[in-house]
């Protein structure tokens, strides 16, 4: 059998991402050993009894302890204090990597903290569900997803190259870019749509005379598709928008601006306008099909680690 790509992974943090990590690192034999750490212990119990790795800690610093590669796979917010924890007990030449939504705050809060000879490679899988922690995972979620590297300028790319080849045998299509250039593209295509999710299900729920059951009763599939993303977890979405505060600030300027158009359109009887407009969105719906990107149902037809199935 051929050697193990690391010889030691430590995963910090064994909510959705990490136990999908967890699954894949076991199901390619990427690591030798695989360690374990979260600061709940509950949560820890439960990685332990659906078997995601091979050591468990509720010491960070513990896991890390001879890793090769170090992922950290928490809410974005926490990145900062993680890495200052973890910092002196880190190998020689070891890769530290994250899969925070947002790049160039997970950044600014981790690379000062790190020391020299260890090598930083940010990453972010765009691949997801509404669920979280440990049962959520499933092997396939990063199965033909894109997966985008921010390495900082003068990484060493023998890690890079490496980081590459992890995210790759998980599955993943990789692409690197600026952190600058992630945080404003994943402002418009993940950050916003969720905020908008957050708010239409919010006003919903506000208009309680109109709404009292029919919110249920009624939810057609499209305010459905939105309760679902709405769903999502609070303290990573919190998170989220607090550190890409100036994207998506600017991506809700311009979102502002169209929907006042569509307004607009409507209020004037503009029926050529949103015909034009609603032809140029189907379109790009076509491509996103063609492309493979259909988050839709993101877990169609397989079964997660913990039985229940998102995204339906
Ligand atoms: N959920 C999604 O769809 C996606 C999430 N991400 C990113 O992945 C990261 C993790 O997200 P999920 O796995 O979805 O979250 P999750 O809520 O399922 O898991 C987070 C895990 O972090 C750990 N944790 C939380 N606070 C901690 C602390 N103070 N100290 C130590 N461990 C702590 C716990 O083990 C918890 O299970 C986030 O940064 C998020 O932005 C990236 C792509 C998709
Ligand atoms: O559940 C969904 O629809 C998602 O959009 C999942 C997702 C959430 C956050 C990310 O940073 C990447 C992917």
């Amino acid at each position: 059998m051929s050697e193990p790509l690391f010889r030691r992974v430590a995963l910090i943090g064994i909510g959705l991402i990490g136990s999908s990590i967890a699954l894949n690192i076991k199901a390619s034999g990427l690591a030798g050993h695989v360690a374990i750490a979260t600061r709940r212990r509950e949560t820890l119990d439960k990685a332990e009894e659906l078997g995601l790795g091979d050591s468990y800690h509720l010491e960070a610093s513990e896991a890390v302890r001879d890793a090769d590669f170090v992922i950290l796979c928490v809410p974005v917010g926490i990145c900062g204090a993680i890495t200052r924890e973890i910092a002196p007990h880190l190998k020689q030449g070891a890769i530290v990597s994250d899969v925070g939504s947002v790049k160039g705050a997970v950044i600014a809060q981790m690379a000062p903290h790190l020391p020299e000879g260890v090598q930083f490679v940010p990453a972010h899988p765009l691949a997801g569900t509404e669920q979280s922690g440990p049962e959520a995972g499933f092997v396939e979620l990063f199965h033909n997803r894109w997966c985008i590297l921010t390495p900082p300028e003068g990484t060493d790319p023998a890690a890079i190259a490496k980081v590459e080849t992890f995210w790759q045998a998980c599955g993943a299509n990789v692409e690197t870019m600026t952190a600058e250039h992630h945080d404003l593209v994943l402002a418009i295509v993940s950050h916003v749509p969720h905020l908008i999710a957050y708010n239409i299900v919010g006003t919903a729920a506000d208009l309680e005379e109109v709404t009292q059951s029919e919110v249920v009763k009624f939810s057609a599939s499209g305010f459905r598709d939105f309760t679902r993303i709405a769903a999502s977890d609070p303290t990573m979405w919190r998170d989220v928008f607090l550190t890409n505060r100036d994207a998506v600030l600017e991506m809700l300027a311009r979102f502002s601006e169209d929907l006042a158009t569509l307004q607009r359109a409507i209020r004037w009887g503009d029926g050529d306008a949103l015909f034009d407009l609603f032809t140029r969105t189907r379109a790009i719906r076509r491509n996103v099909i063609e492309a493979g990107q259909d988050t839709a149902k993101p877990n169609f037809g397989r079964e997660p680690a913990g039985g229940a199935k998102p995204g339906q």
